[in-house]
């Protein structure tokens, strides 16, 4: 799978199960055992913390019972030493650390005693005496709801405006599929140990754990030797795989994007596909469409050729002479629509499947890994028949569903986009909520219908299209999040498929 047109600059992301099993012997073969590790993590989150206050700001260390509150003692001693004003909270002041707790976790709390640092019970905890507040709650030893008392705190800590720095994972973040368990803390920073956790990118992470530090403690390379990651992100732009064009290349060397939908009364999808694919840099671009809409549609854009079709049939000719379909945008979900996805279907040219595509592809499960299928939750439930709920609390297993049951280059989208192709697995955690507006999903689909077109593999063409789409969409939405437009990121994806990295 690893080609010389794999992404080179990409990080491996874990499970918690994995990091649980293989820590303690990435420890030793980096010549540290667990408890000299846990010190090391406590000395990382402090050396963030002096990053975030200076030495007299006022900290209030918030510890549970495990070894993520180790690593909240660790800091507390090093902080006092340091200076700081710290104040300790414990999960359960009375009780001793569990019996599972490493020594340095043990030792630390009994030097805070020592030193004077009084532990109060953590629901005591009002932020905003506080000038930051370290969580040491809970990390991937989380196992059930955060609920109660203690979720009220967390509630009312979301409130205040006091920075936190979370360590290892955000209290209540489920580290495997970044979903909410009863309620989560929301951090400016959080300090992950030895190496990435893939819930900390998706799913509602990307709300609460702010920037993302990796302490890996010196262990991490032999982590990674020990364990296969299944997922990686991608932290490099894959222009390279477009690369420049040819001087002599012309408008039938950059393919012909062939997009089909637009049903009656839906036009507008179907525009923005097509602008899209424009400005991706395909060499031509036709819309098929029903009859009512081509007035419509071919006064958005003069470069663009648009066919009204009343039948299938009238379909063929336009449907040989295109290297990728785009089929869905504003297809609809009447007899017209569904016989016109059936002629496409027809076909074995790469497509790629959006929207009511995905409506009709859902009826009447097709597999081939010449199908990019690009589903928001919602059409990602109603594929593999069961509801939204189901697909969020689980984004990386659905989307890993997807690619089995389809056979398919698939995304799953949202914040934290997961693509499930035949090279792999990859997270894009690029992207903003000014993305959250209609339409930005046909213009994915245009662009990488474009990206097809132009010559790249079909699981390629979906992981730069996602990649650019979401960087396109960060940069539309930088200044004014609110009111951004899909048409708005047209310009910037004329820019990034011709090399432009923004700052
Ligand atoms: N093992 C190691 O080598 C290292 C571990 N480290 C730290 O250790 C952490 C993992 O430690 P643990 O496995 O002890 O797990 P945690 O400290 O994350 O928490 C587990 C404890 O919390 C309880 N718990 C879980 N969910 C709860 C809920 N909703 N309400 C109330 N109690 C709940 C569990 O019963 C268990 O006692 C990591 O996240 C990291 O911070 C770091 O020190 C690096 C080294
Ligand atoms: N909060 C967000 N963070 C990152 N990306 C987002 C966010 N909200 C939406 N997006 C992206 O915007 C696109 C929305 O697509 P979709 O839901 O199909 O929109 P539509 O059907 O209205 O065109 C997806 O690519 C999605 O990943
Ligand atoms: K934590």
């Amino acid at each position: 799978m690893e080609t010389s047109q794999s992404i080179s600059l990409a990080q491996n992301l874990y499970c918690a199960e994995q990091l649980q099993r293989s820590e303690a012997r990435a420890g030793e073969l980096a010549g540290y055992s667990l408890g000299q590790l846990m010190s090391l993590a406590g000395r990382s989150v402090f050396e963030e913390l002096e990053r975030i206050v200076s030495v007299g700001a006022s900290i209030a260390i918030c510890c549970g019972e495990g070894n993520n509150g180790g690593d909240g003692y660790i800091v507390a001693r090093l902080a006092h030493q340091a200076g700081y004003k710290v104040s300790l909270y414990a999960l359960n002041a009375k009780a001793e650390l569990k019996q599972t707790s490493h020594e340095p976790a043990v030792q630390a709390r009994r030097a805070c005693r020592e030193l004077g640092l009084e532990e109060r019970p953590l629901t005591d905890c009002t932020a905003n005496d506080y000038d930051l507040i370290v969580d040491a709650v809970f990390g991937i030893g989380l196992s059930r709801p955060v609920e109660g008392a203690l979720a009220e705190w967390v509630r009312a800590l979301n409130k205040s405006r006091v920075p936190v720095l979370a360590i290892d994972v955000p209290t209540g973040i489920n580290a495997d599929s970044g979903c909410i368990m009863g309620e989560a803390i929301v951090a400016q920073v959080t300090v992950t140990m030895i190496a990435y956790k893939r819930g900390l990118f998706t799913g509602a992470s990307p709300g609460h754990v702010g920037r993302i530090v990796l302490a890996d403690l010196g262990a991490g390379k032999y982590f990674e030797r020990l364990e296969q990651p299944a997922w990686r992100r991608v932290t490099e732009n894959p222009y390279s795989w477009l690369g420049d064009r040819v001087a002599h290349s012309h408008k039938g060397t950059h393919g012909h994007v062939l997009i089909v939908g637009a049903g009656p009364g839906m036009p507008g999808a179907a525009i923005l596909a097509m602008v899209a694919a424009l400005r991706a840099g395909a060499g031509k671009v036709s819309v098929a469409c029903h009859p009512s809409n081509v007035g419509i549609i071919a006064s958005q854009q003069p470069e663009a050729m648009v066919h009204g079709v009343e039948a299938p049939e009238q379909l063929n000719h336009l449907l040989n002479a295109a290297t990728s379909l785009v089929v869905g945008p504003g297809l609809g979900r009447d007899e017209w629509g569904y016989k016109i996805y059936q002629a496409c279907m027809a076909v074995n040219t790469c497509k790629v499947i959006d929207a009511d595509g995905l409506y009709w592809l859902a009826q009447d499960p097709v597999h081939s890994s010449q199908l990019i299928l690009t589903p928001h939750p919602g059409e990602a439930a109603r594929l593999l028949k069961c509801n939204t709920r189901d697909i969020e609390a689980n984004r990386f297993e659905h989307a890993l569903s997807l690619h089995n049951q389809y056979h398919a280059q698939i995304v799953l989208k949202g914040a934290g986009s997961l693509i499930s192709s035949t090279r792999g697995n990859w997270l894009i955690d690029r992207g903003s909520p000014a993305m959250a507006s209609g339409g930005m999903g046909d213009c994915l689909a245009g662009l990488i219908g474009a990206l097809v077109a132009q010559g790249l593999a079909p699981a390629q063409a979906l992981t730069a299209g996602v990649y650019w789409h979401a960087v396109a969409g960060e940069v539309a939405g930088s200044k004014a999040p609110r009111g951004t437009l899909a048409s708005d990121l047209m310009p910037i994806i004329r820019k990034l498929v011709n090399g432009w990295i923004p700052e």
